[in-house]
């Protein structure tokens, strides 16, 4: 056995790496826009993006040893046994060379989580959260149109009890924790995206920091600015 083998086992099956990875979990109902958001979070801040449905879909269209039990799944709008879609995010994330992950549409239930801590483990450092209104995510969905077995009206009804039965369980989790920004998802794309840039551009510097990637004069000036922002909070002038 190679000693990156035993490495992989004692890390719970993840292959080492030279950084834990800043991963953010994006959360919110069928249609509330999250996919769309999370192209633009890639094309401004670099991360990549799972996205767990697609992961699952993937999986339906290659034919796996899963592909009917998931096809059932998804067309019932119920949620896929959390061993299965753990397992394809944890191959999905170690055979991608990026140090940031955008996990879309995951956690959907607290078994998901588990399953995530028992076998990925690596904690999320932002959980992003798009809170939409119940008509506007089943607008969303029926004027989607890209062919998906779930975007009809009763599996979308299924996937709002879903939402609120298991998933919002996970929200108030991560909310208890103070990991949770929730952004408002009404209005344009555009507008969303306008409120979820602050968001990332306040992460900046915890994520440069913990990826070891402020080089030069910014090894100074970032904590700089940090302290300067602190002296300003207690004294300002
Ligand atoms: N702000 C918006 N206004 C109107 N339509 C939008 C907006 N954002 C996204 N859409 C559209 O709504 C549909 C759902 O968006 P998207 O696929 O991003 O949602 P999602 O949260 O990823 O959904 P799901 O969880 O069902 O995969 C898409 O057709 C998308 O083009
Ligand atoms: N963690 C997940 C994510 C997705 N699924 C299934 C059930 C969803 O309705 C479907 C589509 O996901 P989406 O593209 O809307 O994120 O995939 C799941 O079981 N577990």
């Amino acid at each position: 056995m190679l000693s990156t083998d035993i490495q992989k086992l004692e890390n719970g099956g993840t292959s080492p790496r030279e950084t834990t990875p800043f991963i953010t979990f994006v959360l919110g109902g069928p249609g509330s826009g999250k996919g769309t958001q999370c192209m633009r979070i890639v094309e401004n801040f670099g991360f990549t993006h799972l996205s767990a449905g697609d992961l699952l879909r993937h999986e339906i269209s290659s034919n796996s040893e899963y592909a009917p039990m998931i096809l059932n799944t998804i067309k019932d709008g119920k949620i896929v046994p959390s061993e299965v879609t753990v397992k394809l995010l944890q191959k999905a994330i170690e055979s991608i060379d990026n140090d940031k992950f955008l996990i879309d549409g995951f956690p959907r239930s607290e078994e998901n989580r588990l399953q995530y801590e028992r076998i990925i483990g690596m904690e999320p450092n932002v959980v992003l959260f798009f809170d939409c209104p119940q008509e506007e995510m089943v607008k969303r969905v029926l004027n989607r149109r890209q062919g998906r077995i779930d975007d009809n009206e009763e599996t979308v009804k299924e996937r709002l009890k879903v939402f609120m039965a298991l998933t919002m369980p996970v929200v108030d989790y991560y909310a208890k924790r103070g990991k949770i920004y929730k952004i408002d998802a009404t209005g344009t794309e555009d507008e969303i995206f306008a409120r979820v840039l602050p968001a990332f551009a306040s992460l900046q510097f915890e994520m440069d920091y913990l990826l070891g990637h402020l080089t030069g004069h910014r090894k100074f000036t970032e904590p700089c600015k940090i302290v300067r922002l602190f002296l300003w909070t207690v004294w300002p002038s």
